[in-house]
């Protein structure tokens, strides 16, 4: 799809320069001689980028930048002065236009600036939206005693400074905690770095932890920074760090002994000040024994470590995760009935809540917008199992059922079964592990 341009500019020859030219760049230009026009055009039609002359016949264009950003924070704006304009300039900056141009305006010059701007614009937008949906990641859905342990344990690691370990299945969420963590912690508003280890083997991983300068190997043609430069002041997440080879476990020992390192191919010593969270499926101590992962390393990056139960081990939270996931998945208020909760908690999920997730991405999609029926789960596999038989049983799948159809509210759950909240509670303290 072709971006598109307002262009809001008085002079009809810069108009037909502009127009003609971006059109050729493969841009959609709509052109606004004064302001008037320009605020019509912005209140009912979508642009991608204003480029905004700042002397126009009816108002100073200074005016309209901040009409744009009362409604848009994100969309990119390109400011055209005349010579002599830069104090005018300056404050177009300050009340958020991103870049400005002095006429006459060079048009290869131009397209490089909005092509940047736009660029950026899309990762803001893209970076903007990806913090949304991380934010409604919320690890701990749960009404089962192992998860309690975990949320402690995830606080204990969010208060402190210390090395995290996570540990769990493939699938388990050990990604989104390690994002909680980096979250709530008091680096959460730095940068949290991610690099998994198992795409990246002997040196190529080495090159992106470190870094290089030029000249270092071959392909070496210039300077990089590395990850660890990078994670200064932040996060470094080091997913399936049983992956990582013994030729970058012992220079990487080093930097978490010393908090400095080299870039490959270079004297200087860089220091960093990140903290370390890695996680992994593999049974790391079982690599100590035969020699495939350094003790002392280990020792190094498991001062807490933090185990995620495969969801076959905490069924009862199923109905929970299902349905924040449903809420993840925009249809919040689309039931799950019992027949779809039976055949969910019936299933062991070897790929846990990331299984659990495409299952029911699937479902929707056979679904066409519809209700949920067992069909769209078809290939789950084993039959749910026979009802539960005892009083107790019969109260604990009464009570997880309407926590689930109350999305984990226990206020709304309480009066749905006219019970109170500390009668709840106390309920579901006595039937945790059940
Ligand atoms: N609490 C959660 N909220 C929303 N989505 C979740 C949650 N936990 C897991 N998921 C989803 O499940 C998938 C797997 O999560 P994640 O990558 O964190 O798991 P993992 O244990 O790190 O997996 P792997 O070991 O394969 O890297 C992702 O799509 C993630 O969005």
């Amino acid at each position: 799809m072709k971006n598109r341009i307002l262009l809001i500019e008085d002079e009809a020859a810069t108009r037909f320069g502009l127009v003609r030219y971006f059109a050729r760049e493969g841009y959609e230009v709509v052109e606004a001689e004064d302001l008037t026009v320009a605020a019509r055009l912005f209140a009912s039609e979508r642009f991608d980028a204003v480029l905004l002359d700042i002397n126009l016949p009816d108002g100073n264009g200074l005016n309209f930048i901040d009409t744009i950003r009362e409604h848009d924070q994100a969309i990119p704006i390109i400011v055209i002065t005349g010579t002599g304009d830069i104090p005018v300039a300056v404050e177009s900056m300050q009340r958020g236009a991103d870049n400005f141009l002095v006429k006459p305006v060079d048009n290869a010059g131009l397209a490089i600036f909005l092509r940047k701007t736009l660029e950026i614009g899309s990762l803001k937008r893209r970076q903007a939206a990806h913090q949304r949906l991380e934010r409604h990641k919320e690890p701990f859905w749960s009404v089962h005693h192992a998860m309690q342990v975990v949320r402690e344990h995830a606080q204990i690691a969010a208060d402190s400074e210390s090395p995290v370990l996570i540990t769990g299945e493939t699938g388990t969420g050990k990604g989104v905690l390690a994002r909680w963590i980096h979250r709530n912690s008091r680096r959460g508003q730095d940068e949290f770095v991610e690099v998994n280890c198992s795409g990246l083997r002997g040196e190529l991983l080495a090159r992106e932890i470190f870094g290089n300068v030029r000249g270092a190997f071959t392909s070496a043609d210039q300077d990089r920074k590395g990850l660890l430069d990078i994670a200064d002041h932040g996060t470094l997440f080091l997913d399936e760090i049983g992956d990582m080879g013994l030729e970058v476990q012992a220079p990487f020992l080093k930097v978490l002994e010393e908090k400095q390192y080299r870039r490959l191919g270079d004297i200087k010593l860089i220091k960093s000040d990140f903290r370390l969270i890695s996680a992994t499926n593999r049974d790391i101590a079982g690599m100590v024994q035969n020699s495939q992962f350094r003790q002392d390393l280990l020792y190094r990056i498991n001062l807490l470590t933090i185990h995620l139960p495969p969801l076959r081990e905490r069924k009862s939270d199923i109905p929970i995760i299902a349905r924040a996931l449903l809420k993840n998945l925009n249809q919040p208020e689309l039931p799950l009935p019992d027949g779809i909760l039976s055949l969910l908690t019936g299933y062991d999920w070897p790929g846990n809540i990331r299984e659990l997730k495409n299952v029911l991405e699937r479902a929707l999609l056979l679904a066409r917008g519809g209700e949920l029926r067992a069909e769209h789960f078809a290939g789950l596999g084993t039959p749910p199992p026979p009802a539960p038989s005892s009083v107790r049983e019969v109260e604990a799948a009464h009570i997880l059922s309407v926590l689930a159809e109350s999305g984990g509210n226990v206020d709304l759950a309480a009066s749905r079964l006219s019970i109170s909240r500390a009668t709840l509670y106390r309920r579901i303290k006595q039937l945790r592990g059940t």
